[in-house]
């Protein structure tokens, strides 16, 4: 540790958060993990053992009148989010707050108020797919314009399976909110419409569920989009775009492990999930976000971004139930984020 580090709380020390604090303590620097907030004590205590310069705190109120942290990383579920941040922004403290910035375009605006009203972007959201190589490298292919001008993208979105707690709008509120960030961040435009159409059930599905479903986006620049979402595809975990161009095609996203021949048979490794296919992303991330932090910048999507997203989930949401394409209406950006 060095005096020069950014001190960071970190807020849920559950799946995200724990994975977070370890990518903290062993491969970012100019960082250390100083608090876990965490109200589940054997959770807290779980984490502080990967986190040796750090106090433990049940909530993110005794860790800010502690003075521990000079930046906070926020990962506890969705719907905690708004009052985690709105504490972290009256102390002036940058975040990086795990998606989606909130559950709804109605508390996601009165992020961006408080966020506005103290004058200063201190919020940046984790969207990690915009610190993927592969992502990164088609987002500026598609700009050059070198194959053309982008016409339509073919996004597939699949995983093995789904706990149970993951109920029918978690396809749109938890899962195709990455989508809404990365596609427009990749064709340039803003969503304009949404419609899902459900096909058939596949039996694997949990009872509860129905899916998979198919979410086609129209965004304002004219280019037409189609997500495969599915959570029941038992062989892996897979994230794949197809940007379809005026002079040709390009892919990513395919399997890139290690390939056997065996038995007259070829075969490559695929994801098993998540922490896996994005691993790099999320430590790019968090690394841009430090660096970003100590320099006084946001190094990514914005709180803007974020309530975008939030609007899309909510028509989002709407479409699950509704025959055709639902509107996606935005208010005119406010200069703060312009
Ligand atoms: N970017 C990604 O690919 C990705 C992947 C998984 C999860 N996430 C996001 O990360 C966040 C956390 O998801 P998870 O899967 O780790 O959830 P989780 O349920 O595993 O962990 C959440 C933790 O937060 C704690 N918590 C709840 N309320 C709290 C509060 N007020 N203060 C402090 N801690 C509190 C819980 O006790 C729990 O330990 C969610 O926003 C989720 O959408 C992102
Ligand atoms: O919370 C997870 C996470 O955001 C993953 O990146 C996504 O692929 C899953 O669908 C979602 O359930």
């Amino acid at each position: 540790m060095t005096n020069s580090e950014l001190r960071v709380g970190v807020v849920g020390a559950g799946a995200m958060g724990f994975d977070h604090i370890k990518r903290l303590t062993a491969t970012i620097t100019g960082a250390h993990v100083s608090a876990v907030v965490e109200p589940d004590a054997g959770r807290r205590e779980a984490a502080l053992e990967y986190a040796p310069l750090a106090g433990g705190y049940a909530n993110i109120d005794e860790a800010l009148a502690a003075g521990a942290m000079d930046a906070v990383l926020i990962a506890t579920p969705g719907q905690f989010h708004e009052a985690g941040l709105l504490p972290c922004i009256a102390a002036g403290l940058p975040i990086l707050c795990e998606k989606p910035l909130t559950q709804d375009p109605e508390s996601s605006w009165r992020v961006l108020e408080a966020e506005m009203a103290g004058g200063k972007k201190l919020i940046q959201v984790g969207f990690m797919r915009r610190f993927d190589r592969e992502f990164e490298a088609l987002r500026e292919l598609i700009a050059s314009e070198r194959v053309g001008e982008l016409l339509m993208i073919h996004a597939v979105h699949r995983n093995p399976s789904v706990p149970d707690s993951y109920i029918q709008p978690m396809l749109i509120t938890d899962s195709v909110v990455h989508e809404f960030d990365v596609v427009p961040w990749l064709a340039g435009g803003s969503v304009a419409s949404i419609e899902v159409r459900h096909g058939r059930r596949n039996p694997n599905t949990p009872d509860h569920l129905r899916e998979p479903i198919l979410v086609l986006m129209e965004l304002d620049n004219g280019v037409l989009v189609d997500v495969e979402m599915n959570v029941s595809v038992r062989f892996g975990y897979q994230v794949a775009t197809e940007a379809v161009m005026a002079d040709g095609i390009a892919r990513i996203g395919q399997p890139s492990g290690v390939q056997v021949w065996q038995d007259a048979t070829y075969s490559i490794g695929e994801h098993a999930d998540f922490t896996t296919r994005f691993v790099e992303a999320y430590d790019r991330q968090v690394q841009a976000w430090v660096d970003g932090a100590k320099r006084g910048e946001i190094a990514g999507p914005t709180a803007w971004d974020g309530y975008k997203v939030a609007v899309c989930c909510k028509a989002g949401v709407e479409a699950l139930e509704t025959p055709g394409p639902v509107a996606v209406e935005l208010p005119p950006v406010p200069d703060f984020y312009a």
